[in-house]
């Protein structure tokens, strides 16, 4: 096994092995404690451990590190997401720790930047677009508000290691210059780099650099340009890619995310379909939503697809955090959506679609799935994968602030048998 990725959330778990999947590796996706599948050459974990106690998260990753190097992983990669989501408690920082202590690794890179989703990093500072992560939407997240954009001083506030930088001007002169900067930082006593990356070019760089290490950090897109260099080194062979899953029976939507874009997601899917939506601020009971909800949602079923979404605007997420607490309104949520997944597949439901990372994980572990075939990588946020059991589903699994104000409709529509 050439790579065993442990990814934070579900939806990066699914983009880090559809890249991988897309570069002719074979790979497998398990949940949590799922045993790890032979005959890979990548297995990636995902755990619900971004916005886990900092405990629980370390304990979730030993076990995961345990299992895939157990399982002959040459090295592990520590999948974040591209805006580099986390609280100045963790999980980044201590998870990272970790996997340094099980790997032995003396030294690693954090490169999140991911180019096509116009997330990049410059001089340490994470870049949504033009705007510093500080100032983009991802200021307002639920549960991880990102309002520091210096990512040096983001994870040197959640590890006692030494964090330094490996600016652009370094990474511009190719791997032998990057190897030479980790060097000279290692040297010096430093544990950690910030690695800037602003194109493909760059982040292909830092692939080159670090392909044989023992431990690696970053967004997908990092990973996504290891497979060419395993394979120039005579260590992959080439693999059939799997063609994206399709099932007959209805289709539905559970948005979760709070977005932007899963808002304009869910206003555009609104122009065409029924949607409910579900104020957790006046929410009762959760079992009396889930009645209502489903009541709803399952006689419209036959007659196309629906969509479910807790999303609120900034000021509606304000009011139910004032009445739940930051945690209780995203359980409630997610009882909420998972509880409705159920009922949905329940009626007959069997292409889903999921806006949400946190929400994806909550969905796909209250129907009790263990493991997960995805397909290859095609754009940002569009992460399509299916289940065997204890359902057949085709899946599309979405990062909540990317892919197309369109996707819902058209995506559904392209995971019909
Ligand atoms: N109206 C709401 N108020 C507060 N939190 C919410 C609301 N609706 C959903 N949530 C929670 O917000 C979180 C959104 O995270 P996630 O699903 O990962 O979306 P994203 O991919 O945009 O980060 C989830 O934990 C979800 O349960
Ligand atoms: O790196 C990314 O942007 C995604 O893979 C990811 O992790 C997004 O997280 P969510 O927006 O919480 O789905």
């Amino acid at each position: 096994m050439l790579l065993g990725g442990i990814a934070d959330d579900l939806t990066g778990a699914v983009e880090l092995a559809g890249m991988l999947a897309a570069g002719g590796m074979r790979v497998a996706l398990v949940l949590d404690d799922a045993p790890i599948p032979s005959g890979q050459d990548a297995v990636v974990v995902a755990l619900p451990s971004r916005v886990a106690p900092v405990a629980e998260a370390r304990d979730g990753f030993a076990r995961a590190a345990d299992a895939l190097l157990g399982a002959g992983a040459r090295m592990l990669f520590f999948k974040y997401c591209a805006t580099f989501d986390s609280t100045p408690q963790g999980n980044i920082g201590p998870c990272a720790d970790l996997l340094m202590e099980r790997t032995g690794a003396p030294f690693t890179l954090f490169a999140p930047s991911f180019p096509e989703a116009e997330r990049r990093v410059f001089m340490g500072h994470l870049f949504v677009g033009a705007q510093l992560v500080s100032n983009s939407p991802k200021r307002f997240d639920p549960l991880t508000p990102m309002t520091e954009p210096d990512l040096v001083k983001v994870l040197a506030a959640q590890t006692a290691r030494r964090v330094g930088l490996l600016p652009l001007p370094v990474v511009a002169q190719g791997e032998a210059a990057v190897a030479r900067h980790a060097s000279t930082l290692r040297e010096a006593g430093l544990s950690y780099a910030i690695a800037d990356a602003a194109t493909e070019e760059d982040l292909a760089t830092l692939a080159r650099a670090s392909w044989d290490w023992p431990l690696a950090t970053g967004g997908s897109n990092l990973a996504a340009h290891y497979p060419p260099i395993w394979r120039e080194k005579g260590l992959l062979a080439p693999a059939a890619a799997l063609p994206p899953a399709r099932a007959g029976g209805h289709g539905a939507v559970l948005a979760g995310s709070c977005s932007d874009r899963t808002r304009e997601q869910v206003a555009h899917f609104a122009g065409h379909h029924p949607v409910l939506r579900i104020d957790l601020a006046r929410l009762e009971t959760p079992a009396a939503a889930l009645r209502e909800a489903a009541g709803w949602a399952l006689p419209r079923l036959e007659r196309g697809p629906v969509c479910i979404t807790t999303a609120g605007d900034p000021q509606a997420v304000a009011a139910a955090q004032a009445r739940l607490g930051r945690e209780g309104a995203a359980r409630a949520a997610e009882e909420l959506l998972g509880g409705l997944a159920r009922a949905l597949v329940a009626a007959g439901a069997r292409r889903l679609l999921v806006a949400g990372g946190e929400t994806s994980g909550a969905v796909i572990r209250a129907l009790g799935i263990a493991r997960l075939t995805v397909a290859p990588y095609v754009s940002p946020g569009i992460g399509l994968c299916a289940a065997e059991a204890p359902e057949p589903l085709a899946l599309c699994l979405e990062s909540g602030k990317l892919g197309p104000v369109d996707m819902f409709g058209t995506v559904l529509e392209r995971m019909r048998a």
